[in-house]
């Protein structure tokens, strides 16, 4: 078929294949990232999609029938050059006592060079502009690990900004966050990933979040891609079935107008299969009204 998306390629994986001895393999992922897309990967747990991630961080050996990073093949450049065109928020960050300032300053480490330290105005600025950006600049004077989890979250995300990357890519940047916290998250990515034309890969478990904000995901099972796609193709009732063995209702934000999983719990299966009444179950209103009623 062809190809008629012109956007720019950042990351293109063929036919990638790794992992940790017999315990656990990657077959034959192909990928192709472009600038502006923000992809989420989905699948039960022990999927690979963290296995996955690594690889394209460079922090797990891989083969692949190509592996290039904005055009380039990715096992000739060095680290630096990797870390100009990608940023990576890992889902602990195990920052010790370091102040918001110097850790998101840190961003500025692949460009550094003898003539240019890492404070210089011009890194400051770049600083200064991000922080504000993600809300960040008003305890840019405090320790990162006496922030918030949500906080800290953000604070990594700005470090990774700094390096002003084409590629950002992301582990389940919203895990225990609240629902205030995890929107407050996702919509800053959404924005930069808009406004900057920043691509986007995150890791994310959850199945609405990634259906409200992603442009396109793959659900990976057993080390493989088994769906690729816009949200509505790949949160099928079928496909998150075979996935996840676990039965769900989907229907539609009314709102957004995206795919919304429900999860069915065996006493909601068995009264659906008895056709016993629905405790709560309001008569006479259309699934719209009984969402935007609450
Ligand atoms: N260092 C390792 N050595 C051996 N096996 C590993 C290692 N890390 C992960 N695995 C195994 O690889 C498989 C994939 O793990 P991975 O963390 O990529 O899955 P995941 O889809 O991200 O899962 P989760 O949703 O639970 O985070 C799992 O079976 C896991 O046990």
């Amino acid at each position: 078929m062809e190809d008629i998306n012109n956007a720019v390629p950042v990351l293109q994986l063929k036919k990638l294949t790794a992992g940790y001895g017999n315990a656990f393999r990657l077959k034959d992922i192909t990928l192709t990232i472009r600038q502006g897309d923000f992809t989420g990967i989905i699948g039960p747990n022990g999927a690979g999609k963290t296995t996955l991630l690594k690889c394209i961080a460079g922090d797990l050996p891989a083969c692949a029938e190509a592996f290039q990073l904005a055009g380039k093949p990715f096992n000739r450049m060095h680290l630096k050059e990797r870390a100009r065109h990608m940023a990576v928020v890992t889902q602990k960050n195990d920052i010790g006592f370091i102040t918001v300032e110097d850790y998101v300053m840190m961003g500025r480490l692949p460009y550094r060079s003898l003539l240019s330290g890492l404070s210089c105005v011009e890194n400051k600025q770049l600083a200064e502009k991000y922080m504000k950006k993600s809300g960040v600049w008003a305890y840019r004077h405090q320790a990162v690990n006496e922030l918030s989890g949500g906080e800290q979250q953000l604070v990594a995300i700005t470090r990774a900004l700094v390096q002003e990357p084409d590629l950002l890519l992301l582990d389940e940047p919203t895990a225990h966050l609240d629902i205030a916290h995890q929107v407050q998250i996702l919509d800053f990515i959404q924005q930069l990933n808009e406004e900057l034309n920043l691509a986007v890969l995150m890791v994310v478990h959850d199945l609405n979040l990634a259906a409200e904000y992603c442009t396109q995901l793959l659900l990976m099972q057993n080390g493989e891609v088994c769906a690729e796609g816009t949200p509505g193709e790949v949160l099928t009732r079928h496909q998150v079935k075979e996935a996840y063995k676990t039965d769900v209702t989907i229907t539609e934000n009314p709102l957004s107008g995206r795919p919304f999983v429900f999860p069915v719990s065996r006493n909601a299966t068995n009264n659906r299969n008895t056709k016993k009444k629905i405790p709560h179950q309001t008569e006479n209103k259309t699934i719209y009204e009984k969402i935007t009623a609450h």
